[in-house]
């Protein structure tokens, strides 16, 4: 099968969270099942270059249509660790991708809606025609209703589109803009509420209601946040079209890119273990801790890494890290928020923090250091308000470092506790809590640290256990190839 994947990040090149990590992870197994697969992103002026081999121009004067003018993209290609990649460079004043930085704009839903149209121009005009165009998020959400309103009618009659939402908390709601920009046009017809229409805001659109409306098959990341946006408010507004179309929406749980993160042989630690012998685990342990300057002691390492978002809780993150201290362990953070209020708060801590030899935050996004935290610590802390599906507590397990997670989305479908859960001993994998509030996470932190302290042979073993999870991209690749084939034959 011919796939194309359009999307605003592909890891490791242009990453910002676990999206940019699912394209590429996702793109990797299909293709070693033997799909021919291209991603088609824009062109950042922040990307990290360093990850690109053999870049080159391959379409000049690409002419996009946009309002009642054209915008020229040049269209570049390369390989990203193996895979394919198109990059479109707009030429215009707007200057949409030359901004250093991948997010973050007033016009944010101006510059997707033209890499949208972008994508699907370039595909139209250089002879692609995949069998499935995959796309992801709000960003590449009006990719499915151009593919079916304009493009399907000018030569792109057999491409069908599968959608997957990794994050209903960003929609992309726009004006009547969008429409006569991208050539859409007909506001009376697009607002109407069975399109696009949002349902909250009468005189705006929706792109990712668009998505589920439009796309042959829509999915979101886990089973459990399949059920989640449709029975609760984690839908944000789109429970509703969701029930409406449930027949082509269902949650696939993401999977991990198992050479990437390989303590086997991951180029970012210098120690390497497996479940087999974890012994090197400890090395890597000290190796973080002359990283991160914390001082040699009998204690465990608590982590957290993310985005510093609502989303993940920061409440609570800021909260692990006195009780973790608290408790007699230490705590290494590794994360950073676009909203600077936050930052700000967690810069705070950090000089609150600064003498403590038991405590270190590194505020920003550093991809060498994640490594080296999932692998050198003991555990993680994911006290998340709502998660998708969540790739840093599958990190964690693949490293042998235990999760201590809140049962909501894919962390229940991922995570098994220690103490509770009905699943056989061996089977279980971290720490599991329910509620939002401070006693709920230092409940299971306490479970978890005790047992390091008390019972270290048990912590041990529950370590192992998460290493031998297999939570690959084997089974999610094949549940999406059974997907494209199912749409395909529609
Ligand atoms: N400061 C930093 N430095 C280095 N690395 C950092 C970092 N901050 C984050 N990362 C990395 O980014 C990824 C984040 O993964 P998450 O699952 O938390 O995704 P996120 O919430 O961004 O995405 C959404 O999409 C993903 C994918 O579908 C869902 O799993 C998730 O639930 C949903 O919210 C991990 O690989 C992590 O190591």
């Amino acid at each position: 099968m011919y796939i194309v994947m359009i999307a605003s990040e592909c890891a490791p090149v242009a990453k910002v969270g676990g999206l940019g990590d699912v394209v590429f992870g996702l793109t990797r197994e299909l293709e070693i099942r033997g799909h021919s697969v291209e991603i088609i992103l824009p062109k950042y002026d922040c990307m990290r270059y360093d990850h690109i081999w053999g870049l080159q121009k391959c379409y000049e004067n690409l002419l996009v249509p946009w309002f009642n003018y054209h915008i020229s993209c040049t269209v570049w290609f390369g390989f990203v660790h193996g895979r394919k990649c198109f990059f479109i460079e707009p030429h215009s004043p707007e200057n949409f991708f030359n901004r250093g930085a991948y997010y973050g704009f007033p016009d944010e839903h101006v510059r997707f809606a033209f890499f949208s149209k972008a994508a699907l121009e370039f595909m139209l005009k250089s002879g692609k025609r995949p069998d499935v165009i995959h796309t992801h998020d709000w960003q590449t959400a009006l990719v499915p209703v151009m593919l079916y309103e304009i493009y399907q009618h000018i030569g792109m009659w057999h491409s069908r589109a599968c959608h997957t939402i990794h994050n209903f908390k960003h929609q992309g709601i726009a004006g009547a803009n969008i429409l006569w920009l991208t050539g859409l046009g007909r506001p009376e017809y697009y607002f109407q509420r069975d399109r696009m229409g949002d349902d909250f805001n009468h005189s705006a659109i929706n792109f990712m209601k668009g998505a589920v409306v439009y796309a042959n098959f829509v999915t979101t990341v886990s089973p459990s946040h399949a059920w989640e946006v449709r029975h609760s408010d984690w839908g944000y507004g789109l429970g509703h079209v969701l029930h409406q179309h449930q027949s082509h929406f269902g949650g696939i749980l993401n999977g991990l890119d198992y050479d990437m993160w390989n303590p086997e042989s991951d180029p970012h630690i210098p120690y390497h273990y497996s479940a087999g012998d974890i012994s090197n685990k400890y090395k890597t342990k000290e190796a973080l801790r002359q990283r991160m300057l914390l001082r040699d002691a009998y204690k465990p390492i608590v982590a957290y890494v993310g985005r510093l978002d609502p989303q993940k809780g920061v409440p609570l993150i800021r909260h692990a890290i006195f009780h973790a201290l608290h408790r007699n362990a230490q705590f290494v953070l590794l994360g950073s928020s676009p909203e600077s209020g936050i930052n700000a708060d967690f810069w705070a801590i950090k000089h609150h923090l600064n003498d403590n030899p038991d405590c270190h935050l590194e505020i920003g996004y550093n991809e060498e250091l994640a490594h080296l935290i999932y692998a050198g610590a003991d555990m993680l802390v994911v006290p998340s308000l709502f998660e998708p599906c969540g790739l840093t507590q599958m990190i964690a397990l693949r490293y042998g470092t235990v999760p201590i997670v809140r049962a909501v989305g894919g962390l229940i479908d991922t995570v098994f506790d220690w103490d509770f859960s009905e699943r056989p001993r061996q089977e279980r994998n971290g720490f599991v809590f329910h509620q939002t509030d401070n006693l709920a996470i230092e409940s299971a932190m306490d479970r978890a640290i005790g047992l390091w302290f008390n019972e270290p042979e048990q912590f041990h073993e529950l370590a192992i256990n998460g290493m031998r999870y297999d939570y690959s991209w084997n089974q999610p690749g094949k549940d999406y190839v059974n997907i494209y084939e199912y749409i395909r034959d529609k």
